[in-house]
């Protein structure tokens, strides 16, 4: 008999021990450029390969953009592929951000792709979009579950452009993000019980204010959903700023950044990432 596996969220939490700090793969062209790699899938391998292996033992969590791997097709996808392999060798922690979403019957098939025990493309939590409806990932969720695994839904993206859509105001007075973070929470009750961190988290902006997009959540239903946020650096945002913007969720959260550390090139990434833990670590005191 197989044991069940540790659910994602419960790994989450025993990473957050180690720095809440996760660290973007995110090889844009530019990037190759200045890493002194070629803009093909041998350079994305190796970019990926280099991030892992600074990122392994200093953090552990890494975030892969799978749109630029994407962006070369089955070459992109097959060094993507060793680049996950590497990262589940390290032991991190990896959140694939590829922020799929469909129908319920295809999300399937990407719950078959990304969160598969054994798939060339497994990661330990996906994005994924509910604009579809909440209801249309509860195959993906009854995967993720039975596997250990964790799924991250935008709800407050970090782009300037979120707004209009996302802080819209629904038929029963809630707005788009807060009604996505209700359905999304309902999944995580079990962990809610027992005190736990759960499995199914949000997307929330660090550029944002929660209070816009009606996620303040002032009455705690969101305590035991983990909070994925993008938004440092380059967009602006700063860590000093987490228990303010976050409030009682900054204690969810994995703060994501990819841009600020990826800049420091293949020499100076180790350092970078050192600081930023330790930067983190400061203002999450
Ligand atoms: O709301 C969102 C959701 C995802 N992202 C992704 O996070 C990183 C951010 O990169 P930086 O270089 O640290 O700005 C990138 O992969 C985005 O696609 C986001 O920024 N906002």
């Amino acid at each position: 008999m197989t044991a069940p596996a540790i659910p994602f969220g419960s790994r989450l939490a025993e990473a957050f021990d180690r720095s809440r700090l996760c660290i973007g793969i995110d090889p844009h062209p530019y990037l190759l450029d200045a890493w002194g790699l070629d803009r093909d899938a041998r350079g994305l391998e190796r970019f990926g390969r280099t991030v892992v292996e600074a990122a392994a033992g200093r953090v552990r969590l890494v975030k892969p953009q799978v749109a630029f791997f994407e962006a070369l097709a089955s070459a992109g996808f097959a060094a993507l592929e060793r680049v996950l392999s590497d990262a589940r060798d390290a032991g991190l922690l990896v959140i694939g951000d590829a922020k799929r979403g469909d129908i319920g019957s295809t999300n399937d098939g990407y719950g078959s792709a990304w969160l598969t025990p054994g798939s060339p493309l497994e990661v330990d939590a996906l994005t994924v979009t509910a604009y579809t409806g909440v209801g249309a990932l509860s195959g993906m969720i009854d995967t993720a579950r039975a596997a250990g695994k964790g799924l991250f839904v935008l709800a407050a993206t970090s782009n300037p452009e979120s707004a209009p859509v996302q802080t819209a105001v629904t038929g029963s007075g809630d707005t788009v993000a807060h009604r996505i973070a209700l359905g999304v929470s309902e999944h995580n009750a079990d962990a809610a019980r027992s005190g736990r961190l759960g499995s199914f988290g949000l997307v929330i902006g660090a550029t944002k204010r929660l209070v816009d997009y009606g996620l303040d959540s002032a009455g705690g239903e969101l305590d035991s959903t983990p909070v994925l946020a993008p938004g440092y650096g380059v967009q602006g945002a700063r860590f000093d700023d987490i228990p303010s913007v976050f409030g009682r969720l900054a204690g969810n959260t994995v703060v994501s950044v990819s841009r600020s550390v990826l800049g420091a090139g293949p020499a100076g990434i180790g350092s970078a990432i050192e600081s930023e833990v330790a930067a983190v670590a400061e203002a999450t005191a």
